[in-house]
């Protein structure tokens, strides 16, 4: 018999509203993503469904008459499972399950789901299951038990809401557990970051999959685990990096994306403390990838929940051998420019050229600009260390990299 050996990708149908905040074209761009996230967790897409709507059903999130669409759909391609691209509330989520008998995953728990999936060591593990289990908390409430429980009374006090109360306490006792084994290990990953001694701290932050593993691997030589999925990264890694005569500590971490859940930032505490407590940030982006833009505003989002939008940050611009944009014929006068048609040297002079020269253009896949690159973070490491260490100056003299390089 012929083992099969293909990975069997579960069929998943993916379903996003257009509305004021999101037209057309943006609510493509969004499915696009999570079809990209489906696929990280095992599944093909084999439709897509949109409606236009301005404000979301609060019982089913979408209107009547798709649904009956999606159910049709659903029934007929025998698809197991559907990902809404907004956060459903855990009413609507039980309520849509009913309607279309089949499992309904949204954005975070999808997210939530590879983090699971992608974890490997036992400190990555206990911080997904924390935030699983805190997605799961309110989800476990029996759909009429708030407004029974308001009413009270006879016939009111059920075997079925004692049990939602124990699973809850289970499911509490938990949290507590977790959050305690959590404390345990932040502890002794403060110590161990406390014992790295004064080398200034430098930390790859991006959203997923714009090549700050990759990065990491081009400099510091290393082979830190990059593949085309999202969140290939889940674990912190650190090495020692020496550029010129310049040691340096540099962190590769988690990647972000558009909503990332909130549980996941904070139950990711630790690991995003490497971020806190590095001394510069190098912002990776793909600026091949169309939303770029929109990706830097989400980190952007992120670092300033984590308070981190003031440190000193460069941004690097990644993957330019990949960079296309769309040419406007010379004889087209109708066709106004957008940001698809800038070419690198045009983006250049766009906001980016107001960032004091931070900014940096490079591929760290054929190696483009790595000499500008290396340069450039040797020379802000190394004002972060003659500031903090004035009297170690003389240790590390200015040299120009290229010239020490290999
Ligand atoms: N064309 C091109 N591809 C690149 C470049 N840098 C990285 N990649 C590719 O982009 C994909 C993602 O790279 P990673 O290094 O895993 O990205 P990451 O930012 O660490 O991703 P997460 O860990 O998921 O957040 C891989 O397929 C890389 O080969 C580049 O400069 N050019
Ligand atoms: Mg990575």
């Amino acid at each position: 018999m012929i083992e099969e050996i293909n990975i069997k990708y579960e069929k998943v149908v993916l379903v996003g509203i257009i509305n004021q905040e999101q037209d057309e074209a943006k609510s493509k761009e969004y499915l696009d993503e999570l079809e990209f996230l489906s696929y990280t967790a095992g599944g093909e897409v084999v439709a897509r469904f949109t409606q236009k709507i301005a404000v979301p059903n609060p019982k089913t999130f979408i209107g009547t008459g798709k649904m009956e669409e999606i159910y049709e759909f659903v029934h007929e391609h025998e698809v197991g499972t559907v990902v809404f691209d907004d956060e459903l509330s855990p009413a609507q989520q039980k309520n849509i399950e009913k309607i279309l008998k089949c499992k309904i995953l949204d954005r975070t728990s999808l997210i939530l789901d590879i983090f699971a999936q992608r974890a490997q060591t036992s400190y990555a593990r206990t911080q997904v299951e924390l935030a699983q289990y805190q997605y799961l908390l309110p989800r476990l409430t029996g759909l009429w038990t708030h407004l029974e429980r308001q009413r009270g009374g006879i016939g009111m006090r059920g075997p079925g809401e004692t049990e939602i109360e124990t699973d809850r306490r289970i499911v509490r006792d938990r949290i507590a557990l977790l959050k305690k084994k959590l404390e345990t290990i932040d502890k002794q990953m403060a110590t161990q970051r406390g014992n790295r001694g004064a080398l200034v701290r430098v930390a790859l932050v991006g959203y997923t999959n714009v090549g700050k593993s990759t990065l990491m691997n081009v400099i510091s030589k290393s082979d830190v685990f990059a593949e085309n999925k999202l969140f290939a990264t889940l674990d912190t890694t650190v090495r020692k990096v020496v550029i010129g005569n310049l040691p340096f500590l540099l962190s590769d971490t988690v990647g972000f994306i558009r909503k990332l859940p909130t549980q996941l930032v904070e139950s990711f505490k630790s690991t995003l403390d490497e971020v806190r407590e590095a001394d510069l940030l190098l912002h990776v982006v793909d600026i091949s990838h169309p939303n770029f833009e929109e990706h830097i505003a989400s980190v952007n989002g992120i670092l300033d929940e984590i308070k981190c939008s003031d440190k000193p940050t460069i941004m690097v611009f990644n993957k330019i051998d990949q960079y296309e944009y769309e040419a406007i014929e010379e004889d087209d006068l109708v066709t106004e420019k957008e940001a698809k048609h800038f070419t690198l040297e045009e983006w250049r002079q766009t906001w980016m050229n107001t960032m004091n020269g931070n900014a940096l253009f490079i591929s760290a896949i054929s190696k483009e600009n790595m000499d500008e690159f290396r340069q450039k973070v040797y020379s802000a490491v190394r004002e972060i260390h003659v500031t903090r260490f004035p009297y170690n100056n003389f240790l590390y003299p200015e040299i120009a990299v290229d010239q020490q390089e290999e």
